[in-house]
């Protein structure tokens, strides 16, 4: 069973073809490239794998598909599992469960705007399922912040494994780290990633190492061998890149760029979502 995370989660896409099917052959040889490359984990159905737009069964397939590629090669796959009501978010939890995820990335329950108690009680029942959960703090989604009381709470419950940090800042991590010991806490805001390993965090989920894996696992490891200046120069090396994938909404950066490269077939994105611009495509290509 997973206990803790460390070093490079992948959020990944959810390559789907030119008709919006989901197309499970370019996942699998997307994914094992990711893990050859040296990712610790990958996370499925997240916010970068379209998660508002995935069937439950589509979920399904891709959680079979990620085990399939990861399992021999002993790396967890985490799978989204969160939405805004807390029975669904537990039928979901129990499923992802069952079909063999080691762990669930839970978001904080958007739009309704709960209160912190009714956020923790959330996270209790996620819990209840058995399956370690991983919660995901990230505001600029979810319309609602956490108190920093409130993320100790959660991280205290039982079976709450760690959280990932989309705050959109490093005053949550600083006020984590100022309390000693505390779960995983992972960087999910790319640009703030090596700021954040300095404040302690256990790794990062970065949608961005889907494109240069190889240098964001040399950017932790260096970090990890005391090696600051060498991995804060790697880092920076990198910030071109993430500023390009943010400047429109992920995942549609990220899924041109993938399909350039071809490591999946196509850069369909279902809607609401809508194609990189062409303005972009330029940008995007001049980087490659
Ligand atoms: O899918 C994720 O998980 C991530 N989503 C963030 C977002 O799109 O806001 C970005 C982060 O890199 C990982």
């Amino acid at each position: 069973m997973l206990t803790e995370m460390k070093g490079i989660y992948v959020p990944v896409v959810t390559p789907m073809g030119a008709g919006g099917e989901v197309d499970i052959r370019s996942f699998e040889s997307y994914v094992k490239q990711l893990v050859e490359d040296g990712v610790n984990g990958i996370v499925v159905n997240g916010t970068t794998g379209e998660s508002p737009t995935v069937t439950l069964e589509e979920m399904a397939a891709l959680t079979a598909a990620a085990r399939l590629v990861c399992g021999p090669m002993n790396r967890p796959v985490i799978v989204g599992t969160g939405t805004n009501d807390t029975a669904s978010t537990v039928r979901k939890t129990a499923i992802a469960g069952e079909l063999g995820a080691d762990a669930a990335l839970v978001v904080v329950p958007y739009y309704s705007r709960p209160s912190q108690e009714g956020i923790i009680e959330h996270y209790r029942q996620a819990a209840s399922t058995g399956l370690p959960i991983v919660a995901y703090e990230i505001p600029s989604r979810t319309g609602i912040r956490l108190a920093p009381d409130t993320v100790r709470a959660i991280l205290d419950l039982d079976g709450v494994i760690g959280i990932k940090d989309s705050s959109g800042g490093i005053e949550l991590m600083i006020e984590l780290a100022s309390s000693g010991d505390h779960k995983s806490v992972l960087c999910g805001e790319d640009l703030y990633f090596h700021a954040m390993l300095c404040c302690g965090a256990a790794g990062g989920m970065l949608a961005s190492a889907s494109v240069r894996t190889t240098a964001f696992v040399e950017v932790y490891e260096q970090f990890m061998l005391g090696q600051l200046e060498a991995s804060r120069q790697s880092f920076g090396a990198l910030l071109p890149l993430i500023r390009l994938l943010f400047r429109e909404p992920n995942p549609a950066p990220l899924k041109y760029l993938l399909a350039r490269q071809g490591s999946i077939a196509s850069e369909h994105i279902r809607l609401p979502l809508t194609p990189v611009s062409e303005e972009l495509r330029q940008q995007l290509n001049a980087w490659l």
